[in-house]
């Protein structure tokens, strides 16, 4: 299997450079700059969970038209990046499914623009990755990854990549219903980033405090609704599993919190913002997510 990883930042480096140890034809696609650089010069430096660091090497390039032929594209930018990376890709999309591993929702409609529905793989992970310096990121966490055809059934290439992953040290599962499994990380996303993203607090305050549990509750069940209407039928109690993750990673700082004290943006329209907009075409209010994404586009800017 041909894989490029486009998007060579925190969790694709992880994804790819995971793939590459294990001998998988694999290229990082990135843009120019420290990190692309380092890794070309000196290989990834990947420290595990348990805090040893290996040296990897990657192949690495910021020309897509280069790469040649692949089987998967793994979509790992911000979501806010998706269209405007695939539009610079196009020479990569010419035979390859296409996987995201993003938080957020729309991510395979967008990729469903550039390929057809029938090649588009959707899966999430727990994995947690943190890019510590250009050429180094740290596998901070490790957790469930799960993938699937998004639009149509599960595919030979879903059920290869999936094989390929745990192969790679990433224990992947192969999953039916792919909506259902991105709604439900979008569902934790939703109950916990905002939040502490705006209240500068660690996830597991939103557990262990009643304003906390509240907001949480409040802006999962909002979320909860709008699934339903789109036709999800969720298979946990959304609350129970965002209060859980909360406490899982209790002294985690979300990806939102670290994105807005580095000034940097966040994914809060493909999460809170993306939840606003179908709520309103299904006629379903939403005003906690809609208050919740009012704010932080307002730190945002
Ligand atoms: N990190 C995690 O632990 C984790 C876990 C689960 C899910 N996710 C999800 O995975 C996605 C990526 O997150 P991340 O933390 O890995 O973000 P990240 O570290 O910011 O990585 C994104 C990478 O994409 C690159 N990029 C942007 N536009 C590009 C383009 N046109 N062509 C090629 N590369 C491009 C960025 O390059 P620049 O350096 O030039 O910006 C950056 O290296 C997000 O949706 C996130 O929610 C992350
Ligand atoms: C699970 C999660 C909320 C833990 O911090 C993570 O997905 C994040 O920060 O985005």
């Amino acid at each position: 299997m041909r894989v490029a990883v486009l998007g060579p930042g925190a969790i694709g480096s992880l994804f790819g450079g995971r793939l590459a140890r294990s001998g998988v034809d694999v290229t990082l696609v990135g843009r120019p700059g420290d990190h692309v650089t380092a890794l070309d010069r000196d290989g990834l430096r990947l420290t595990l969970p348990d805090g040893t660091t290996e040296r990897v090497a990657v192949d690495v390039t910021t020309d897509p038209a280069g790469v040649g032929p692949v089987d998967v594209v793994l979509v790992c930018v911000k979501a806010y990046d998706t269209r405007s990376a695939l539009a610079d890709a196009t020479s990569l999309l010419a035979d390859a499914a296409v996987c995201t591993f993003q938080n957020g929702l729309g991510n395979p409609e967008t990729i469903a623009e550039f390929v057809p529905e029938s090649r588009v793989l959707a899966g999430t992970t727990s994995h947690g990755a943190t890019l510590e310096s250009p050429g180094h990121v740290r596998h901070a966490g490790v957790g469930d990854t799960a993938v699937g055809n998004y639009f149509t059934d599960t595919s030979e290439t879903a059920t290869a990549l999936a094989r390929a992953l745990t192969d790679a040290g990433i224990d992947t599962d192969v999953v039916a219903d792919a909506p259902r499994a991105v709604w439900e990380k979008v569902l934790v996303n939703v109950g916990i980033n905002a939040a502490t993203a705006l209240a500068g607090v660690p996830n597991g305050r939103l557990a262990d405090t009643d304003p906390g549990e509240r907001v949480l509750r409040r802006a999962v069940e909002e979320a909860a609704a709008v699934a339903a209407a789109d036709g999800v039928e969720l298979t946990t109690d959304p609350v129970a599993a965002a209060s859980r993750v909360a406490r899982r990673t209790a002294e985690n700082h979300s990806s939102m919190r670290q994105d807005l004290d580095r000034g940097r943006k966040t994914e809060i329209d493909a999460l809170n913002g993306e939840i606003v907009s179908r709520g309103r075409e299904h006629g379903i209010d939403t005003p906690v997510n809609e208050t919740l994404t009012d704010l932080v586009r307002l730190a945002e800017s």
